[in-house]
């Protein structure tokens, strides 16, 4: 397989945010999920990313080639979602779509007709009136309407209702199905990434905290509870992050057979992926905190 994007060493500030370093790439034939919470820096690396916003340094392939030499050529080849659309209020998505359109060397009026009907969109209707869920809709009808090659969605299923979040994974499936494509969204909604997501990138406080195969991410890590008498200063450092409460305490570990070997009377049990993106956030801030000091 081979890269659909690559980022390396991609630096911005924001006053006191900033994303350090930031280096991650894309396979063809994956659904990557991009995951971090409020504030995390998921906005700034997309728009980061697709110029939109200039870089303090970094550079940026897509399809192998560099965004600074070929950014025309590749925004041609990018379907993007972005959470404002960028669409003129007073417009029917018929004349949004009209001034939108010729931007795409690729634009195929019929893939757009079957989306606006798949998604019961009425092309006479003002971009004003549509409601969140619709809205999305439109962007998404777009993005797919130019053969691209990639899609980039940031926060896709963000106040949408479950339905319309199980469509449009389905649609994603859809297009995965061409072979050669890649899908980049970013979600704080892990569940959806449990239906699609082949790859999974967590964001925090502006830096990667790890890029993984979503199943071999899951397999290697397990949520287990026992009995707080069993933690010691040796169990607790197997430990990414640690819960207590007055019945027991639970925690994410990635060293099972260790702490199968170190500890008894123990529950295990497989975690989701927002245990795991949990367990990663507060053995940062833990870290953190033992460096500050
Ligand atoms: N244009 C801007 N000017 C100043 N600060 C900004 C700007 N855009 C983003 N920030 C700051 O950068 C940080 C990261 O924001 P960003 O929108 O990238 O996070 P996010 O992970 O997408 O969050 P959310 O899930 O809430 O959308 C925040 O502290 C935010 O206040």
């Amino acid at each position: 397989m081979s890269n659909i994007l690559e980022v390396t060493g991609l630096n911005k500030s924001y006053g006191d945010f900033s994303l350090s370093d930031i280096s991650f790439s894309l396979e063809e034939d994956c659904i990557t999920g991009f995951i971090g919470v409020n504030g995390a820096g998921k906005t700034t690396t997309i728009r980061t990313i697709l110029g939109l916003v200039t870089r303090a340094s970094g550079t940026i392939k897509f399809f192998r080639k560099d965004m600074n030499k070929y950014e025309q050529e590749l925004k041609d080849r990018i379907g993007i979602v972005l959470d404002d659309g960028g669409f003129y209020d007073e417009l029917s998505m018929a004349e949004m779509t009209s001034i939108i359109s010729p931007a795409y060397s690729r634009w195929s009026e019929q893939d757009y007709k079957t989306f606006m009907e798949r998604f019961s969109l009425n092309p006479r209707q003002k971009i004003a009136t549509l409601s969140k869920g619709m809205r999305m809709k439109y962007s998404l009808t777009l993005a797919l309407s130019h053969q691209a090659d990639l899609l980039i969605m940031d926060e896709p299923t963000s106040g949408l209702d479950p339905l319309i979040r199980s469509q449009l994974m389905e649609i994603l499936k859809d297009y995965m199905k061409q072979g050669g494509k890649g899908v980049f969204f970013s979600t704080h909604i892990t569940s959806d990434l449990d239906k699609v997501a082949d790859m999974l990138i967590l964001i925090n406080n502006g830096r990667i905290l790890f890029e993984e195969d979503k199943d071999m991410l899951i397999d290697t890590h397990r949520l287990i509870k026992g009995d707080i008498k069993g933690l010691n200063d040796e169990t607790r450092n197997l430990f990414l992050n640690i819960q207590e409460t007055e019945f027991g305490f639970s925690g994410i570990t990635n060293q099972l057979s260790k702490v199968q070997k170190n500890m008894h009377d123990i529950l295990i049990e497989r975690p989701t992926i927002e245990d795991i993106m949990l367990g990663y956030m507060e053995e940062e801030a833990k870290n953190n905190v033992i460096t500050s000091h």
